[in-house]
Order: C-alpha cells, then structure tokens, then sequence
C-alpha cells in the first residue's frame, strides 16, 4: 500500500479526497511518518520541555453551596488569565462521556468507505461533515488527525443524518454541555457587571457544533500535531479528552510569537471537561477574557479521541465589545464583525494561533 503515497498529490488524494484519512495512512502499515506531516520545527512538540497544568478542576456542584462566591471567583480568574480550566461535578453523567469515547472509536474504526459518505459535497447533510487535519487543501503540512463534525439543528434532523455510531450520546452530550456553557456565561457576564438580554445571550450562544476528532498513533510524534496551535472561535468549548494526555495551553497567549513561549499540559483527568474560553468572548469581554491558544501532540503508542462542543454566536449575530465594558475601559479593543464573516475569516486561513483575532482586533498605535 505504500506505493500508494510516492508522490504528494497521491498521498493526499488517498487521504483526503477519497475519506481514507490519517487512519488509513497508519492502517496501510507505514513504518515513517510522510514527509506532507511533517511541521516546521518551530511547530514541532517537545514532550520534555512542557510542564502540567497543576491547579485542580473547579467543582461546579458548589456553586450551590456556601462556597458558591469562590468557585465564582476560580472562574473567572482563570478565564482571565489561562483561557482554559476543567471542572468537575457537572451536569454530564461519567457514563455518558465513557459512552462517548467509545462512539467515537466505534465511527472511526469503520471501514473508511462507511465515513466517506460524510465527506464535503457527499454528505447527505450540509450539517454533518467529516474530514481530515484543518484546512488540508492550504496547509503545507497537515495535521495527524480525523474528524466528524455535526452541527445542531434541530433533534430529528440530527437524529436522521448524524451518524448512528455516535447520533445519541452526541446530542444528549450537546444538550447537557449547554447547562454548562449557560451557567458559564451568567457568571462571566456578571463578574463584568452586564446583564445580558435573554435574546442577545441566544444570539451569542445560537450555534452549537459537536465534534468527534480522532488521533491515530503517529510513528514520529517529535515531527507532528494532532493539531496545531490555534484558540477556539466561538464563546465558550465544552471538550471531552480520553486519558492519553497531549492537550497543551500556551501561557500568556497574546504574545504571538516568543522565543522562549511556554505550554502547559492538561492533564487528563477522570470524569471532568475542559472548558476553554473562544474568540467570541474575548471580544465581547473587551480582551478581558482571554481566548486560549492550544494545540495537541501525537503519541506512538495509542489512538486518542477528544468531543468538544463548541457553543458560538448565530452567524447573523453582530459581535462587538459589550458597550458597558467599553465605557469602563475608555475604549474599545475590536471592531463590531458579524459572525459569519468571522467564521469564513477563521476557515479560510491555517491555524496560526491567535491570529484569527485580528479580523476584530482595533490596532491602538
Ligand atoms: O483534541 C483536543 O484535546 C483538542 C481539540 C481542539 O482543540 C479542537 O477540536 O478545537
Ligand atoms: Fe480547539
């Protein structure tokens, strides 16, 4: 089968084109990763020189309890800061995210024929993609990683063309993510001091994605990402990862390119969610909340799956600085873009860490 991938074009047609994925590359029994995988060495993960990401999970369920003002304050600290927190003692049951996991092996070990069906222009619903790295036909090098990603509509379209590995556990997944993402935001929205109208907060959080992504063993992990640095471009992500370990967070993510920029790894932890904080909100926060630049490592050992829920902004919805932040502030730091352009902007371009923010960023000279 490795005659298959003697020249470039054919490599990414197979991978690509023809749904076989990065999967298929490792199931044809390559002994080398090919050299379309492999990043430039600014991009490349040391394993060695990151440290873990030590604070412990928030636990949501004293929220209720006396101690509700100082998980308030563990929130918002680190959406100020990290961009990045995991919490326990949420509203989605551990069976349910074991469940997950599984579904997601379960839709990627099938025959690369069955998942080709959801590839762009074939899927029977624009809602439903499934594909490969991030934008494959820009990058040089591509990412070591699948996908399938499902955008909620409605419960019977969902229930009709996502697909049926995973349809189930997806939605209710989705759904209860949504408890999370809500409670998340009335705190964050209120330590600013706004309060947001019921139709704005549906505006801000209309768009709900779940994806499924799948990360084969790589056997040159030191040259690959699973995926590259980026931050998430909604307001808030909801994401699932299995025990394997791999997902770093950049320090001090404004600072776009630093010699000596440092990662820190989230650690896996047994029943917890990571949140992460996306474009969205940093710019209705005015930069106050800051969007998290992170990226995942390959291993050679084992298959690593992640479930984020991406909650974004409806593509019609104006998002701007919130005007009472801006007021506080003196001024604002973005522009007022509307989602859908944002969006395009975001998967038009390669990931480049928090670069997608600039499409909003007020340039103060
Ligand atoms: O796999 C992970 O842990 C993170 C994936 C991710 O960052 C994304 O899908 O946006
Ligand atoms: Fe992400």
């Amino acid at each position: 089968m490795s005659s298959t991938f003697n020249s470039s074009n054919s490599l990414y047609d197979f991978v690509v084109k023809d749904g076989n994925g990065v999967k298929g590359i490792v199931d044809s029994g390559i002994k080398e990763v090919p050299e379309r995988y492999i990043q430039p060495p600014h991009e490349q993960i040391n394993k060695l020189e990151s440290r873990t990401h030590v604070v412990p999970p928030i636990d949501l369920s004293k929220l209720n309890g006396p101690e509700h003002d100082l998980v308030v304050d563990q929130i918002v600290s680190a959406s100020e800061t990290l961009g990045f927190f995991q919490v326990i003692n949420h509203c989605v049951p551990v069976e349910l995210l074991e469940s997950l996991k599984n579904s997601a092996h379960t839709f990627f070990n099938l025959p690369p024929e069955k998942k080709a069906i959801y590839l762009k222009g074939l899927s029977p619903s624009p809602f439903v993609k499934y594909g490969t790295s991030f934008v494959p036909e820009k990058e040089k090098s591509l990412e070591w990683k699948d996908y399938i990603s499902m955008i909620y509509s409605n419960d019977e379209e969902a229930l009709q063309y996502w697909p049926n590995q995973c349809k189930e556990v997806a939605l209710e997944y989705l759904k209860l993510s949504t408890k999370i993402v809500r409670e998340l935001v009335e705190i964050l929205m209120g330590k600013l001091g706004v309060k947001v109208e019921e139709s704005k907060m549906e505006g801000i959080l209309g768009m709900r994605v779940v994806n499924m992504n799948y990360y084969p063993p790589c056997p040159n992990p030191e040259l690959t990402v699973g995926v590259g640095r980026h931050s998430d471009m909604g307001a808030i992500t909801v994401l699932l990862q299995d025990g394997i370990g791999g997902l770093y967070v950049k320090v001090d993510g404004e600072d776009q390119h630093s010699q000596n920029e440092q990662w820190l790894e989230i650690p896996p932890i047994h029943g917890a969610l990571v949140i992460n904080i996306g474009d969205a909100l940093q710019i209705l926060s005015n930069g106050k909340y800051k969007s998290a630049e992170h990226r995942v490592r390959t291993t050679n050992t084992e298959c690593r799956v992640s479930v984020p829920v991406f909650t974004l902004p409806k593509p019609t919805e104006k998002i701007e600085p919130l005007p009472e932040v801006v007021k506080k502030d003196g001024l604002a730091r973005y522009r007022e873009i509307v989602f859908q352009d944002y969006m395009k902007n975001f998967f038009e371009n390669v990931h480049v860490g928090k670069k997608s923010l600039d499409f909003a960023r007020i340039n103060s000279t």
